[in-house]
Formats: structure tokens, C-alpha cells, sequence
């Protein structure tokens, strides 16, 4: 059995970094920026007023002031002359600042009389004028990364209405076991309902790829052979399932049938033990376990950091962080153990019952605590690593 970092560094092996497209900008939500985008204009372009008031000479901001009003500014409609001694002028939220003035009065503090303003006795000491280029200036860069609905609308800002994104990479994904029916169907006494392959999917579909369920796979070669073929033209295929030692367990006999270039099988972690890869034709495959937990857990650890290795980012495994524990743990056996638990500010706790087949409790823990191979007991109090389970991506 090799380790799991062993693993990852097969598994990253096996990716080759999409293609690049150019998507317009209400469809790069979600995507992952391929290069760094340059800003083409300044932000804001000019200084401009950040209050409806009047624009006037700062120095001579003063309780009692009177000012004469020479004209308006409004957004998009800039005020052409200048402000000299002794002016105002009437401006709005978003409108260029004039030249000579370099602080905006809000109305509430200027008593309006004709062409004149004069100002109260207790004035607000803001300048409600934000600089040019406050925001961002012409070629700042915004870094390639997962673009979230608030890098959509600084890129809008910098000027593009296009994005160039790493292409999706493509996922199958192979439930397979003569026991599984899909969601919402009719179960017999001893068939129980596919989960995880459900699970897999949203997470991939999070973290950025495009993943593609393929019908439930029947527990014979033929029966896999033609499921795996169906997933030709995919850059991944991740099978559940039948991959342990069992006698029905056939996932790897029929992807070598079809000329699986074996990369891997069996690795020292808790859960995820059978764990199979290598490359077919011109995709990766990863054979997952099929216990529920195992294949999601699997799916956070090496299903992830692949998915963010075909969209052009490091190969790295899952960020770790510390925390420190507040019940204590048994000793750890000889396989790298990942335990679903809560952590809950800075303390972490794992949840008594580890069974991987338990998703009331893999959905209950918002972290995997990692336990090296045969760490010792460990008591409250200790600092210990886990892996975030709510970003993923
Ligand atoms: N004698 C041994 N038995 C087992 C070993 C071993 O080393 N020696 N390893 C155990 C470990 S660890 C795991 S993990 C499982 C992995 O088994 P398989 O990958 O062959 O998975 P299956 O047997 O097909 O299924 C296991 C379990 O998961 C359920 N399952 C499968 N697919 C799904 C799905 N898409 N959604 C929900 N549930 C699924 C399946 O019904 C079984 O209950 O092997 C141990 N055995
Ligand atoms: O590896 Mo199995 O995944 O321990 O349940």
C-alpha cells in the first residue's frame, strides 16, 4: 500500500491543464480565470462625489459660508468649467468632482437661497470625494482563481465582457453494484439507493468541473465494459464502487480489459483503502470504494486537488489547518485516518461513531481531522490538523 501522498502525486501524474476559452462575463461565474486580467481604465475614472451636495474649495469650508451656485454635476454629466473662490457647485452621487473644488458639502448641511448656499453651524467633517483610481488603477491584475459573483462584477468594472476560463475538465461518474437504484425509484428488500454518486456530482459541479452521471453499471464485466465506454471523450472517469477483493468486486478487471494503465491500487487511509488508478485510452480513471463515506471522503482528498490541477492551479493537496482538540482521541492504526468531525471555533471534536458507511454524520461534520498512521492517543487540549469540508473548491 502506498501513501497517500504517494497517491496524489500519481494521481496528479495522470492531468494534463484544460484548454482555455473565452466565455462572456454571465457565464464566468464559477469558472476559473485562466490568466491574470489587466484593467483597461481607472476606477473611479475621475475623482467623484460620493454625496448629493455642493462642490466647493475645502479651504474655505467654514460654519455661516455663503457660497454662489455656478452650475450642476451630475453622473455622466460632468460640470465643464471650474470652481474659483467663493463658488459652489450643485452635485450628485457619482459625478465628476470639478476642477478647483476637492470637497463635496452634503445638502443637509447648506441652506439653498437662489444661486446661493450658506452652511450650517455644525458641519459634517467628511470630504465625500473618492480619487481617481480609488478602486483600481489602468493594469492592475486581477490573479487567476475560481471567479465568485464579486470577481464578476470588479471584471465588468476593469472593462471586459469577456473572460478567458480553463475549459470545465469533464467527469464520468460510474456508480456501479447490482444493489443500487437511482433516487425517487421503487428499492427491492435488499437494493438500497446510489448516494454517493450524487454527492460526487455536486461536488464537482462546485469545485468547477462539469460532471456527468452515467446510468448504474451491473456487477459484470460486460455490463462495466459498456459503462466505461460510455465515458470516452471525458478528461476523468471516477468509478464507485467494486473495487475491493470481493468476488463481485470487477471494477478493475474491466477497465484493464480495456487497457487500463494501471497506476495504483490500495492505499494506507481510513477510509478509501481500495483505491484504484491509472490512465485509459486519453482519460485518467480513479476507482473509488463504494461506501458512502469513503467515496465522498476520497472525493475531498484526491477527486478536488486533481479537479483543480486540470484548471491550471498547483498541484497541492487539500489545505490543512490547525485546531486544537476538545474531547481526546484513541490511538491511531497503521492507515492515514481522516475523521469526520465538528469543529466549532477553534476547537475540534470527532464523532464517536467512524463507520464509513454513516451519511447522517459525514453530513454533520464540517471538517475531516487527519490522524497520521499510528499517531498515539491524543487529549483535549492538543493541536491537532483537519481539512475545511464546507470550501471545496
Ligand atoms: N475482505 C475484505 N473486505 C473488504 C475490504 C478488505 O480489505 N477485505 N475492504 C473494505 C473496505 S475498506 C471498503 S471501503 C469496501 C470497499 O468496497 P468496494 O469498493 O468493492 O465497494 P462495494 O462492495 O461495491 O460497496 C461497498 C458498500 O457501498 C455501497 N455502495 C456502493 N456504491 C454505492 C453508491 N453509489 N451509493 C451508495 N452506496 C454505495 C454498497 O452497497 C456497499 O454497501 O470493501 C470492504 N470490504
Ligand atoms: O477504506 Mo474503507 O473506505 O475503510 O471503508
Amino acid at each position: 500500500m502506498i501513501s497517500v501522498a504517494e497517491a496524489l502525486d500519481q494521481l496528479f501524474a495522470l492531468v494534463e491543464p484544460t484548454d482555455i476559452e473565452t466565455v462572456p462575463l454571465t457565464a464566468a461565474c464559477g469558472r476559473q480565470l485562466a490568466e491574470p486580467l489587466t484593467a483597461r481604465r481607472n476606477q473611479p475614472p475621475f475623482a467623484a462625489s460620493s454625496m448629493d451636495g455642493y462642490a466647493v474649495i475645502a479651504s474655505e469650508v467654514r460654519p455661516g459660508a455663503s457660497f454662489r451656485v455656478i452650475g450642476e454635476a451630475a453622473a455622466g454629466r460632468a460640470f465643464s468649467g471650474s470652481v474659483s473662490s467663493g463658488e459652489a457647485v450643485r452635485i450628485f452621487t457619482g459625478a465628476p468632482v470639478p476642477e478647483g473644488a476637492d470637497r463635496v458639502v452634503i445638502q443637509e448641511d447648506a441652506e439653498r437661497d437662489g444661486d446661493s448656499i450658506t452652511l450650517g453651524h455644525s458641519l459634517d467633517e467628511a470630504f465625500y470625494v473618492r480619487p481617481l483610481g480609488g478602486d483600481f488603477h489602468t493594469g492592475d491584475e486581477l490573479s487567476p482563481r475560481l471567479l465568485t459573483p464579486s470577481d464578476i462584477a470588479l471584471i465588468a468594472a476593469m472593462n471586459h465582457a469577456t473572460v478567458p476560463v480553463r475549459k470545465r475538465p469533464v467527469v464520468a461518474i460510474l456508480p456501479t453494484g447490482d444493489e443500487l437504484v437511482q433516487p425517487g425509484e421503487d428499492p427491492g428488500p435488499d437494493q438500497i439507493v446510489a448516494s454517493n454518486s450524487y454527492g460526487l456530482h455536486a461536488l464537482l459541479a462546485r469545485a468547477g468541473a462539469e460532471p456527468r452521471l452515467l446510468p448504474i453499471a451491473k456487477d459484470t464485466l460486460g455490463s462495466l465494459e459498456a459503462a466505461l465506454t460510455l465515458a470516452e471523450g471525458a478528461d476523468l472517469v471516477v468509478t464507485i464502487g467494486g473495487a475491493s477483493v470481493g468476488d463481485h468486486d470487477l471494477v478493475g478487471e474491466a477497465a484493464s480489459n480495456l487497457g487500463l494503465e494501471r497506476s495504483f491500487y490500495k492505499i494506507a487511509m481510513r477510509p478509501g483503502k481500495p483505491l484504484m488508478a491509472g490512465r485509459l485510452s486519453d482519460m485518467a480513471l480513479v476507482g473509488l470504494p463504494g461506501n458512502p463515506v469513503s467515496a465522498m471522503v476520497c472525493g475531498h482528498i484526491f477527486i478536488l486537488p486533481m479537479i483543480a490541477c486540470y484548471l491550471g492551479r498547483k498541484a497541492a493537496p487539500a489545505p490543512r489547518i490547525r485546531a486544537t482538540l476538545t474531547a481526546p482521541l484513541p490511538e491511531n492504526g497503521p492507515r492515514e485516518h481522516y475523521m469526520r468531525a465538528r469543529r466549532d471555533g477553534d476547537g475540534i471534536a470527532a464523532f464517536e461513531r467512524q463507520d464509513s458507511a454513516l451519511l447522517t454524520v459525514l453530513a454533520d461534520a464540517n471538517a475531516l481531522l487527519v490522524r497520521p498512521p499510528h499517531d498515539p492517543a491524543r487529549q483535549a487540549g492538543e493541536t491537532v490538523e483537519y481539512i475545511d469540508l464546507s470550501t471545496g473548491g
